[in-house]
């Protein structure tokens, strides 16, 4: 049975990536099928453009009538000749660098929304932009962030999701669950900026109301999931929507994705108790006024970050004999839902990684039937879960093709180990999880490394959402690939965490095409059509929370460095990328001496507040500096001029004065030179082949 094309898509021009998804049904499908399965064969680069930050770049590029909006990180705008990649204008919001310390997972941008001659961009310090489509001159710009929201010191607010627009309404949301944030959307008009309504999706200290959308269903529905004083009321609960955001015309509802609980821990947020609402949750808004009207809650007494924020796409399918037009969903926690758009009502729900922290779904419900085991913060055990806190699907988008009936998705494993720390401090800066940091770090031993990347897995999985089975998976070589992209051509596109792009036969997974990117990629390609030509375009550049986080671990996945580059692919393509001379980074001979005893006590600072940029136990991931190797840690003022007087702000490394102190930034100085220490001779040696790249061999 082969699912209709809903109508909605039958409208968009289908030359265009006019929106996040291309269609507000976000199947990230295109009808073009130049590039198919028999002339893939003459897919070569058409033209690339260098970008000016080397980060994650996280952007689905936007194209309308020929013209390419995409957005880079530090929520930068460009404005390019889809045919050629020649600039026409860029737009540079001027993000602050200490902002950077707000968010958990790089300072990326996953897109614009476009619409009625504005491009609309939200900026990772918050604020919501407007510019003129010819030009990139701002036109409006609002703060999304109210004032009261960031009371309390802790509390942290930040944008890198794509707007959208349903009935001239901008509807943004932001990130900040793992810091202290109490999660909301807001509506914006469009023409002017001015806010049409707020909905918060986690109550209020108190079953205070906000005199917002929200207040309704969350006294009524939300506040009785609360332990009324529980830790939440002092951390904001979290629930925040950064990522996924869907308008259907089909219901003329808004979907959206809601986060985690803040902090991750369960006993310290609600005492161990109620289902903590609207944590973990798809809920239906009104697009004009931002009511309640329905939710299907995934991750009941969240403690494991299992955000619901991940792609939503909605479908027709048949399902009990009539079509059903449906709202298909691959959330961190690695159940495949199918849920009734209208509704919310619970169709069918499966598994489609390995996972070991439910025996399965409620078959009515559709609630998880949690074990006892995976709840660590009740049981004072840890806990190893798979997923884990970066999910079995993160925000990599998934495509699907109405001709193969087929939903792509981006799937992973990456276990997790969940341990209650002694006390529970929330802290003004960093991470606030309430999960012990120091619980163990990955080995230097090769072998026990080798050992435990085999358990960091990454595939492209074929899903059949009629059947809940798959049907074919591509193994690659990591977890954290690129998003996907289906075409009429019979082909899915996928870049990977290795560097290299694909077109794989959407049928049956056959390689068909692989081009080196010179740096992992995590964006989801685009297609479109250009002064007669079919392109591919996709936005190159390592980063996002898992190199960020994991670490040394996560370059198992191939190329060490970022370079930030968007690339276009056409039939009979002329270009051709420079030869990418990257060597990683270069281990710098460290200090020999250092303090044992402090060193100890800096890896626990260390684990709390640096290793979600540099990397678990101080081996960076290929994006931000690796500290074993930074002139910084030659001398003590050197470091603590970084650490806590924010020489390198600008670059993203704000200061740390209000968690550390001079002894705290010493220790973690010491730690540094230690591991440098323990770990030089292997960097080196891991260097020693012809190329000098780590791992080796030139993959040019
Ligand atoms: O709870 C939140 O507020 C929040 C925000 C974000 C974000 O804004 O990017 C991520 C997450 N959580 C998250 O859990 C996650 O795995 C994640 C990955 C990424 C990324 O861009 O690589 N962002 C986020
Ligand atoms: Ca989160």
């Amino acid at each position: 049975l082969r699912a209709d094309t809903p109508p909605a898509m039958q409208a968009e021009p289908p030359g265009d990536w006019p929106a996040h998804g291309r269609t507000s049904s976000e199947q990230r499908y295109s009808p073009l099928s130049h590039v198919d399965r028999q002339t893939v064969g003459r897919l070569k680069l058409a033209w690339y453009l260098d970008l000016d930050s080397n980060r994650g770049q996280e952007g689905t590029p936007l194209v309308v009538n020929g013209i390419m909006y995409a957005t880079t990180n530090w929520s930068r705008v460009k404005a390019l000749d889809a045919a050629t990649g020649r600039v026409l204008w860029e737009y540079d919001p001027r993000t602050p660098g200490d902002i950077a310390l707000r968010g958990c997972c790089d300072t990326v941008n996953r897109g614009a929304a476009y619409w009625e001659g504005k491009v609309y961009v939200g900026t990772f310090d918050g604020r919501l932009i407007a510019l003129d489509a010819r030009d990139g001159r701002p036109v409006w710009t609002t703060s999304t962030i109210p004032a009261d929201a960031t009371l309390g010191d802790i509390r942290s607010y930040t944008v890198d999701g794509a707007p959208r627009i349903a009935h001239g309404v901008v509807v943004i949301g932001n990130g900040g669950a793992e810091f202290g944030a109490r999660g909301f959307v807001s509506g914006f008009d469009a023409r002017t900026g001015a806010l049409k309504w707020r909905f918060y999706t986690v109550p209020a200290p108190a079953n205070r109301p906000d005199h917002a959308a929200s207040d309704g269903a969350l006294s009524r529905i939300a506040w009785p999931t609360w332990q009324p004083d529980g830790g939440w009321t002092r951390s904001g609960g979290g629930g925040t929507v950064w990522d996924a955001i869907v308008y259907d015309p089909v219901t003329d509802l808004l979907y959206i994705g809601v986060g985690n609980g803040s902090p991750w821990n369960y006993r310290f947020r609600s005492g161990g108790v109620g289902d903590n609402l609207f944590l973990g949750s798809i809920v239906a808004l009104r697009p004009q006024t931002g009511e309640y009207v329905w939710h299907f809650q995934e991750t009941p007494q969240d403690q494991w970050d299992f955000t619901a924020s991940q792609h939503i796409m909605t479908l027709d399918l048949p399902v009990g004999g009539r079509m059903r037009h449906v709202i298909v969903h691959a959330p961190k926690n690695g159940f495949f839902y199918v849920l009734d758009a209208r509704s919310g009502e619970f169709l069918s729900g499966t598994p489609y990684v390995f996972q070991n922290w439910a025996d399965g779904l409620d078959p009515v419900s559709g609630r998880p039937r949690i074990r006892p085991e995976a709840m660590w913060s009740l049981t004072d055990r840890p806990w190893v879960g798979i997923p884990g806190a970066l999910g079995a699907h993160n925000w990599q988008p998934m495509a699907y093709s109405p001709r193969t009936g087929l939903v792509y998705i981006p799937a992973q494993q990456i276990p997790a180990l969940y341990k209650t720390p002694a006390r529970v401090t929330l802290h003004p800066v960093g991470l606030n999880l309430g999960a012990e940091m120091a619980a163990g770090s990955a080995p230097d031993d090769p072998a026990a490394r080798a050992e435990a990347a085999k358990a960091l897995q990454g595939w492209l999985l074929a899903w059949d959402p009629v059947a809940q089975k798959a049907r074919f998976r591509v193994d690659h070589r990591g977890p954290w690939n690129g998003g996907l992209l289906a075409t009429g051509g019979d082909l899915v596109f996928q870049g990977l965490a290795n560097g290299e792009f694909h077109a794989y036969d959407a049928t049956d997974g056959r390689d068909l095409f692989r081009f080196n990117a010179q740096s992992g990629i995590i964006a989801p390609p685009v297609t479109y059509m250009a002064g007669g030509r079919q392109f591919i375009a996709v936005e190159v550049g390592w980063g996002g929370i898992y190199p960020l986080l994991v670490g040394g671990m996560a370059r198992t996945g191939g190329w060490t460095v970022n370079h930030s580059r968007i690339l276009a692919f056409a039939l009979d393509g002329e270009a051709s990328l420079p030869p990418s001379g990257q060597k990683g980074f270069l281990p710098v001979a460290p200090p020999v001496d250092y303090d044992a005893q402090q060193a100890e006590a800096g890896y626990v600072h260390y684990q709390d507040f640096c290793i979600a940029c540099h990397g678990d136990n101080a081996e960076s991931g290929g994006v931000l500096p690796d500290l074993r190797w930074s002139g910084a840690i030659r001398t003590a003022e050197g470091f603590r001029n970084v650490v806590l007087h924010g020489a390198l702000t600008a670059y993203g490394m704000g200061s740390f004065a209000s968690v550390l102190d001079d002894g705290q930034a010493e220790q973690i100085r010491q730690f540094l030179i230690k591991r440098a220490n323990d770990t030089y001779a292997h960097e080196i040696h891991i260097r020693d082949n012809a190329a000098g790249v780590p791992e080796g061999g030139d993959r040019d």
